[in-house]
């Protein structure tokens, strides 16, 4: 049998309030056995990005990412966000080890070809772009990983990638070695029918749900490329995919999803 590995992902709504950070911290300080924490911050750099004089532009709930943007979302995700996180977890005890891409090469993405949309500095993974070995090696070593958004091509180019394709990716990648549950983590209680309702929670979402869903409008925003991910992490072996409140990790109210 595979041991036993969870991957955490929060974004930006957790991220913005430190309350609710501190709070997520204590929580994912209390899970036991092998884990990994990955984080987006999409909102607080939309905020920096726009006191700064430059309005944030988002297609189907990705960042286009011109050079100047690119320099404030590697200093809010690579720098602030990341470190505190990490900060946050060593004085609960955590040795948590704070990662872009780029560090020890551990995700390497490739530059989002220029389609319809010319995306900017963009990276899109795929199977190879994740460096299992060297993440076992860190859990084998007690550390927990804690990856931001920012990576790199390997030629000296960093490159911004949504943070749940980040956690979808690392979660397929070492799924090989271990049963990963993969929860992502955000300021709803899952996926609702009603997003002004968090007693609306869906418990459990198929594929074939997932299309209805999708087609009525029900699922919009953000939930569309979240829920993308969370499915293809499904199929390509992730165990337990999960979507829930980042307070409330303990609770039974959650989205589980399955293929059947
Ligand atoms: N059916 C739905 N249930 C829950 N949230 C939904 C739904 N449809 C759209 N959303 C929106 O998706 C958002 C989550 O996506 P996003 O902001 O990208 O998450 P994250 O904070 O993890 O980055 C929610 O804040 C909500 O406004
Ligand atoms: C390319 C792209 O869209 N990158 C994302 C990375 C951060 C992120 O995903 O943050 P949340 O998880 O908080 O949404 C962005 O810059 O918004």
């Amino acid at each position: 049998m595979k041991p036993e590995l969870k991957i955490f992902k929060i974004g930006g709504g957790i991220i913005d309030s430190e309350a609710d950070l501190l709070e997520f911290v204590r929580l994912f300080s209390e899970v036991s056995g092998p884990k990994i924490l990955v984080h987006g911050g999409g909102k607080g750099a939309s905020e920096m990005m726009a006191n700064l004089g430059i309005a944030p532009r988002m297609i189907n709930g990705r960042r286009i990412t011109d050079a100047a943007t690119l320099e404030i979302v590697t200093m809010f995700y690579a720098g602030k966000t990341n470190k505190q996180l990490v900060a946050a977890l060593q004085s609960r005890d955590v040795n948590a080890l704070g990662l872009s891409g780029a560090d020890g090469n551990v995700i390497q993405a490739t530059k989002r070809p220029v389609r319809d949309v010319d995306y900017g500095f963009v990276g899109d993974l795929s199977e190879a772009s994740v460096n299992s070995t060297l993440i076992h090696q860190f859990l084998e070593m007690g550390l927990t990983p804690v990856f931001c958004a920012i990576n790199h091509d390997g030629h000296g180019q960093l490159l911004n990638t949504n943070a749940d394709t980040i956690a979808a990716s690392v979660a397929k990648a070492l799924s090989a070695k271990y049963a990963v549950a993969l929860h992502f983590c955000f300021e709803k209680r899952g996926v609702l029918t009603d997003v002004t309702d968090d007693k609306s929670v869906i418990a459990k979402i198929n594929l074939a749900d997932y299309a209805e869903l999708k087609e009525s409008g029900i699922i919009a925003d953000g939930m569309l490329p979240k829920l993308e991910n969370a499915f293809d992490a499904l199929q390509f072996g992730v165990d337990k995919v999960i979507i829930e409140h980042a307070l409330y990790i303990n609770e039974v109210l959650k989205t589980t999803l399955c293929l059947n």
